[in-house]
């Protein structure tokens, strides 16, 4: 579908070409009513004449082979191959309703620049990276998606040349006489480039350009995570997982409160998979891993003369890049307190403006934000606006800790054993009954990254099957006494008794427990029962 609209698009270009080369006024008609061609074209149908009818030769403005097309207002005279131009006309209305409006021909008035207006709107709005470079390998235009190929916004592309950002590309640019096919890199992306040549008056003219970034795990679209893969079957991840895909087709904005590794951003990703934008791109940006000064450009980009003597060209900022799609803003307790209020305002108002920017850019992004921190605490500390949060806050999941999902240690370490098991080539490897009791008396402050890290680290250095006691890190070994009990049972137990003990036994104590073990209060009661823990 994409491509044919694709295929359509570039062959318009070249039928607007030939559509400029000559139109007939009004009052030119008036002067054909004789005509037996002209008024069987405007009975409706489209007339294609081999040769110049000796009507129209007189008021003839160039000589060559002409397609008639007409109706009240007008008649259309177009150069070219019949056949072709035949193709073309139907690709324009189909690209058309592809890309939301018809244009209607049969009112259409072939004005040079009204027509490459027209081309430069389809081009912005083609959610396709497109791009048009002239003969002298300028940009002459350039859609959003393919800007986010070469990271730049589109005025800092046009008018400039190809050559800037691959030499190579231009090479074979040049190369190509009709239409082609061409491999480059850029900004170590491998990207597949379909080139069609613009020709007029016989000498090449411009090149429409139609890429695609080959390697999409290096695309900024792309997500590893949907619901589906979202290892775990505890209950305290069931319940999030529920949540979550209730709320994921919404546009509604998300708020994902965890520890550092529990799979905010696997939770991130599979919401965007479910949503409405789920082909659009998925942007992950860390609040905490940029150094304050970048980050409101790194967010709103910037336009070129932004900062004197820095890069003069203009950056797309997250925002923009994500446009379509879903950002998300990790660490966003990390926000600096005048950035808050930037963002507050693209909230509100949905729109923001390039650092050293006048123009105000629309927004169409869904925002789900993410915080290790206690946004509550921040607020009172004057560390985080209010009223950011309110905006922010609109649904609220916690991602259980991995001590609060201990249940699902066996399915994650299984999986993950296959995985990097695979990785290396070998058979899947296991654990021995003294490491997995390790594994499982241990309290994972690290959560499922660190369960991640200490199988990659364990299959890494064991070179048999099995994985014992010293393949583990040192961290975990501190705690092997080497005792056999039931483990996940022990665990979840001594967890509840620690909290009981830190919180109280009392009902509002309870709900405090329930809350940090993300479960019902009932839930809690029933667990404390199996347990026997009065
Ligand atoms: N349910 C899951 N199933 C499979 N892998 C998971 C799951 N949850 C998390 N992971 C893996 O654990 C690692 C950490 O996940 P992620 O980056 O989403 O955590 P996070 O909470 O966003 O961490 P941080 O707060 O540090 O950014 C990733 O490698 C991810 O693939």
């Amino acid at each position: 579908m994409k491509a044919n609209v694709m295929d359509n698009l570039i062959k318009m270009v070249d039928l607007i070409t030939e559509l400029t080369t000559a139109h007939y006024s009004q009052e030119q008609l008036a002067s054909f009513v004789d005509c037996p061609v002209y008024r069987e074209a405007e009975e409706g149908r489209t007339v294609f004449l081999e040769d110049r009818p000796s009507c129209l030769r007189e008021h003839c403005l160039c000589d060559s082979t002409f397609i008639v097309k007409t109706n009240k207002q007008g008649m259309l005279v177009a150069k070219g191959k019949p056949k072709r131009l035949e193709e073309a006309l139907d690709c324009f209305i189909d690209a058309g309703e592809y890309l939301g409006f018809l244009y209607d021909y049969e009112n259409l008035k072939v004005e040079n620049h009204k027509l490459k207006k027209e081309l430069k709107l389809m081009i912005n709005e083609t959610n396709e990276a497109v791009m048009v470079v002239n003969h002298e390998g300028k940009i002459q235009s350039a859609s959003l998606p393919s800007c986010r190929i070469f990271q730049e916004t589109e005025s800092s592309m046009i008018n400039k040349s190809i050559c800037l950002w691959s030499e190579v590309l231009w090479e074979e640019l040049e190369k190509v006489e009709y239409s082609g096919n061409i491999q480059v890199k850029i900004h170590d992306h491998d990207v597949h480039v379909i080139v069609q040549t613009v020709i007029e008056g016989g000498i090449k003219d411009r090149y429409v350009l139609y890429l695609q970034v080959k390697d999409r795990s290096q695309a900024p679209i792309h997500t590893n995570y949907s619901f589906s893969n979202i290892i775990g079957t505890s209950l305290a991840v069931e319940r999030t997982k529920r949540l979550a895909e209730r709320v994921a087709p919404s546009e509604t904005t998300i708020l994902l409160r965890g520890e550092s590794g529990t799979g905010k951003e696997v939770f991130a990703q599979s919401i965007h998979s479910a949503s409405r934008r789920s082909d659009q791109p998925f942007i992950a940006i860390n609040c905490a891993a940029i150094p304050e000064a970048l980050l409101e450009s790194e967010l709103f980009g910037y336009d070129s003369g932004a900062f004197t003597g820095a890069n003069q060209k203009g950056k797309l900022g997250k925002f923009e890049v994500a446009k379509g799609g879903t950002i998300f803003l990790d660490e966003v307790g990390d926000m600096p307190l005048s950035l808050q209020a930037k963002l507050l305002r693209l909230l509100q108002e949905r729109k923001f403006e390039r650092v050293g920017g006048t123009m105000s850019i629309d927004v169409d992004v869904r925002i789900i934000a993410a915080t290790h921190q206690d946004l509550d605490v921040l607020v009172q500390q004057g560390k985080f606006r209010q009223d950011l949060f309110f905006r922010l806050n609109v649904i609220q999941l916690v991602i259980p800790s991995l001590r609060d999902r201990i249940d699902d240690l066996p399915l994650l370490t299984e999986s993950f054993l296959k995985e990097y098991s695979l990785r290396q080539g070998g058979r899947s490897k296991h654990f021995t009954e003294e490491a997995w009791l390790l594994l499982q008396q241990y309290d994972w402050p690290g959560n499922i990254r660190e369960l991640k890290n200490v199988i990659a680290h364990a299959t890494q250095i064991e070179v048999g099957d099995q994985l014992t006691v010293d393949s583990l890190p040192v961290a975990l070994r501190k705690g092997y006494k080497n005792v056999v009990v039931t483990p996940t049972h022990a665990s979840e137990k001594e967890r509840l008794l620690e909290l009981l003990d830190q919180y109280g036994r009392h009902t509002a104590a309870k709900k405090q427990i329930a809350y940090e073990l993300n479960m019902s209060l009932p839930t809690l009661y029933r667990r404390l029962k199996k347990h026997g823990i009065k």
